[in-house]
């Protein structure tokens, strides 16, 4: 479909979803509808099977999940028109209609702010009146965590800790590319995996140039890691989204824009209450390092050396066409955690994690101004807050390992006054801020 006639979309829609019980595959259909006729699109997640098949309740918990999950993935597809009307398939609880709301509106803040699209921060879903029926209540609490795995050293950090303290983790990843089975093979734990495939279509019209943009991608995993737990009749899913994925990236038109929202605190409190409310589940997800600063859980990653020759936080390692093997070396998140790991271990370990060193590397220096505050502002990528840059490097500029590197000394130099004063009274390492962790998983990080 031609560009201009998607621009002409007035409406968005959900037209239905089904899942085969027999392979796992769940169908999620959506359309764009307008003056220039009709856009579909479905998407394919196929969650992995049981050796049982599921009782029908558990069928019937499924299937409130699939329907969250339906109205959330579909921000891929809207997103290519923007229309003005979000047209939800069917009665929804206040819950419910709240998480959706946000994920349409925070979620795709980024992408409204890059697009200059004001009024996607205004979306009101239109809900179709009438009673929901209640979920039954399905108490998982003491059932097998389902712990996510992304192939970098905060999923690690939590599969390690849950371990450690006898919750018996089973790994879950969505796509797992080569990087994220090479974690779980590090694990030694076996992992269980859900497949998703975006319309294809969508590919085509972002190359004929339709609308695109961030989308928040943790909240449609973390649906699909409960419908996941759900199946399998496992427990709650942990997720190891860090205290600072909640801070925004800058304000624009008096709304907070926050790449990582969906990553956030704010997110996970939504998230929690339709699974509740919609689904009945009495424990479904949390952030177990939602009150670590990303310095703090970098300081726990290191105290670990199993993952060494896989982890793998970069970005483009997770790219759906053309991803890099590993660390690509030359982006924020590349940057970022290498100096957040570098304080706390040997340079020839984190050299040889990333393949390289890139505060030897005097063209880092501009990215890493950024990450200090020195110029522009946070990038638009999961990187801890300013004061945690300049923590690290404050510890660097102490380190005889550290202190002649080239980029140590510019960025040291460069770092004003203001800036190392905040950080003198920095409490990145103080566990700190709201948290869903349940009491039994509270001590778990000091295990
Ligand atoms: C890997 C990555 O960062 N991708 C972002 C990038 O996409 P790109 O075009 O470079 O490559 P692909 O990821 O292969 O995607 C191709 C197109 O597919 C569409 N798409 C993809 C996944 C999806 O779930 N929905 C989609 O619609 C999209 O049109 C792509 O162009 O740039 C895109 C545009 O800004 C981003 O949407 C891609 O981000 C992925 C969805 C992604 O998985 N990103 C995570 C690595 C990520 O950003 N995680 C955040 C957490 C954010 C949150 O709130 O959940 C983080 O690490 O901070
Ligand atoms: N493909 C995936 N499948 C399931 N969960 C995922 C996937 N990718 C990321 N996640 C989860 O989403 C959350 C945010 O991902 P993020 O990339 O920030 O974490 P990470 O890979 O563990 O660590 P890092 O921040 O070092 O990259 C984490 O809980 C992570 O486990």
């Amino acid at each position: 479909m031609p560009n201009d006639q998607l621009r002409r979309m007035d409406a968005f829609t959900f037209p239905s979803y089904s899942i085969d019980l027999a392979t796992g595959e769940a169908l999620f259909d959506y359309a764009l509808t307008g003056p220039a006729g009709e856009q579909r699109f479905t998407e394919v997640i196929t969650l992995p099977l049981p050796d049982a098949p599921p009782s029908d309740a558990t069928v019937a918990t499924l299937d409130r999940v699939l329907a969250l999950l339906h109205l959330v993935a579909g921000v891929s597809y809207y997103k290519t028109a923007a229309p003005a009307r979000l047209v939800l398939p069917a009665p929804l609880g206040s819950d419910a209609v709240a998480l959706v709301t946000a994920v349409y509106t925070k979620g795709l803040a980024e992408y409204a702010y890059r697009n200059q699209l004001p009024h996607v921060l205004e979306l009101t879903p239109e809900v179709p009146p009438g009673e929901v029926p209640a979920a039954r209540v399905y108490d998982n609490s003491e059932l097998r965590p389902l712990s996510a795995v992304g192939g970098g050293k905060d999923s690690i950090v939590s599969l390690e800790a849950l371990r450690r303290a006898g919750f018996d983790p089973v790994p879950f990843s969505v796509n797992p590319n080569h990087v994220i089975v090479a974690v779980n093979e590090a694990s030694g734990l076996t992992p269980l995996a859900a497949r998703r495939r975006i319309d294809p279509v969508l590919f085509e019209l972002n190359a004929a140039g339709a609308r695109n943009g961030h989308i928040p991608v943790t909240a449609i995993n973390s649906l699909i890691a409960v419908a996941t737990a759900v199946l399998h009749g496992l427990g709650p899913v942990v997720m190891s989204n860090e205290r600072s994925a909640s801070d925004p990236n800058l304000v624009w038109n008096g709304h907070e824009i926050n790449h990582q929202w969906s990553k956030g605190v704010e997110a996970e409190g939504l998230l929690r209450a339709a699974l509740a409310g919609h689904a009945g589940l009495t424990e479904p997800y949390f952030s177990l390092l939602r009150s670590l600063s990303e310095l703090h859980i970098a300081r726990l990653f290191a105290a670990i050396d199993r993952y060494d020759a896989v982890v793998t936080s970069c970005n483009a390692a997770f790219k759906l066409r053309d991803a890099s093997e590993r660390w690509c070396r030359n982006c924020p998140k590349c940057r970022f955690v290498f100096l957040a790991m570098a304080p706390f271990m040997p340079r020839e370990r984190v050299v040889g994690i990333f393949g390289g060193d890139l505060l030897a590397d005097e063209s880092q220096l501009p990215g890493y101004r950024e990450l200090l505050g020195v110029d522009g502002h946070k990038p638009f990528e999961c990187v801890g807050e300013v004061e945690e840059s300049v923590v690290a490097l404050g510890l660097l500029a102490e380190q005889d390992q550290w202190r002649d590197a080239p980029v140590v000394q510019a960025l040291v130099a460069a770092v004003p006054e203001t800036a190392w004063a905040t950080a003198a009274r920095s409490d990145v390492f103080t566990p700190g801020g709201p948290n869903f962790v349940p009491a039994p998983y509270a001590k778990t990080l000091q295990a």
